[in-house]
């Protein structure tokens, strides 16, 4: 927390410190029949977390987001905050604060009228709303904007606005949809951080919602990973990245390398000598046997950075072996694909700097550390 962090935060804010989402259900009834866009989902977050709901568009993560805020009913489930039903209260009493991709200020309201509008609506004392106010542009360094109009400013200072009047009643929650998507690739950069560290000085529980994965992995101590109506994982950056559950979240987050392993006994983990009992293993969904194809047993999956890679030894004895296709310098790293028997897809492995002897075109051996891979079984053996 910087200096004017701490000098601004308010003292005894109203927090909330558990909240949770039981078996939540939303089925939509349209002209096609019915639509399951929220299935059966249940997280728990507590205190100053920030929680990231993730997943491709249409996953259900905005459906979640607006049950929680009361904007949707609800099918089946419940929601608890710090024990008490959500449902039955009232946007007033559920003390949310929202920022929606959109913005959505008003447009014939200076900064500082739309950065009060929660406290007006609240009827705060004058006094309190400037304060507040106040406080809150000057922590979203918007201080010298406050009697301008929204249509005056860039895109960027507009979302600042939108943070601004969701957070200036000290909600016991913040919940964000999507808040950077209109916003450049740089910006977008600067604002997730400048979120986050107002979310932590602010000591606010926030639920934010992405189809980002770097975004989500940047700014969450926990992300839930959803597809297709349904929670996939919870967890934290690194364990989601490092320990799927799943075969559809090891593809989804990241680069990943899935190589089958075969009944015949030739397989991959036994020749690149990697040891079965030190591997994670992971039964995989039965919605995932398309993956294993009709051959595999099982998969191993190996993030492309934890991969070694040299040209091919003498007698190759041991190892996995392939042929270099391609070779990619993406500034920070160099990628290698390569095309090898044992995989079906080319296997990237990426390195730090060129690896000496290693050209498009050369023979190479590479392998992995089993603490490295984790093992997913074939749905129902
Ligand atoms: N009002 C509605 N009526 C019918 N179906 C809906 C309605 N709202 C959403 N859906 C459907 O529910 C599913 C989940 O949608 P939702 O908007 O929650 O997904 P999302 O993960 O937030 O996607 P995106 O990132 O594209 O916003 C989709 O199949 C969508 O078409």
């Amino acid at each position: 927390m910087s200096a004017q962090d701490t000098a601004t935060a308010p003292a005894s804010a109203e927090r909330r410190r558990r909240f949770s989402v039981e078996g939540l259900t939303k089925v939509f009834s349209t002209e096609e029949g019915q639509v399951r866009a929220v299935d059966d989902v249940s997280f728990t977050i507590e205190g100053d977390t920030f929680f990231t709901m993730l997943g491709p568009s249409g996953c259900g993560k905005t459906t979640t987001l607006r049950m929680i805020a009361g904007l949707e009913t609800i099918s089946e489930g419940r929601i608890l905050s710090d024990g008490a039903d959500f449902s039955r209260m009232n946007a007033f009493e559920r003390n949310i604060g929202m920022v929606f991709q959109s913005y959505a200020l008003f447009p014939h309201m200076t900064v500082f009228e739309n950065a009060a509008y929660g406290l007006r609506l609240r009827r705060a004392p004058q006094a309190t709303v400037d304060a507040s106010v106040k406080r809150i542009l000057a922590m979203l360094q918007l201080d010298g904007l406050a009697h301008r109009y929204p249509a005056d400013l860039s895109g960027g200072q507009q979302q600042r606005v939108s943070i601004a009047r969701a957070l200036v009643y000290e909600p016991g929650m913040l919940l964000l949809d999507e808040p950077l998507a209109n916003l450049d690739a740089k910006l977008r950069v600067e604002m997730r951080d400048e979120i986050r560290r107002l979310q932590k000085a602010l000591g606010v529980m926030a639920l934010y919602v992405t189809h980002d994965q770097e975004e989500a992995m940047a700014v969450s101590d926990t992300i839930a990973v959803f597809s297709k109506g349904r929670l996939m994982q919870v967890g934290a950056p690194f364990e989601i990245y490092a320990r799927p559950a799943s075969l559809f979240v090891a593809d989804f987050i990241g680069k990943a390398n899935f190589l089958p392993l075969r009944g015949d006994g030739a397989s991959a983990a036994t020749r690149s000598g990697v040891a079965f009992s030190g591997l994670a293993r992971r039964a995989a969904g039965s919605n995932e046997a398309d993956w294993f194809g009709p051959e595999a047993q099982a998969m191993l999956m190996v993030r492309p950075e934890r991969m070694s890679l040299t040209p091919k030894a003498a007698t190759g004895a041991g190892t996995l072996s392939g042929t270099v296709r391609r070779i990619q310098f993406l500034g920070t790293f160099v990628r290698y694909l390569i095309e090898a028997p044992d995989a079906d897809r080319p296997v990237l492995i990426d390195r730090p700097a060129f690896v000496d002897g290693v050209v498009e075109g050369s023979a190479v051996d590479f392998g992995f550390a089993p603490e490295d891979a984790v093992l997913f079984e074939r749905p129902g053996r």
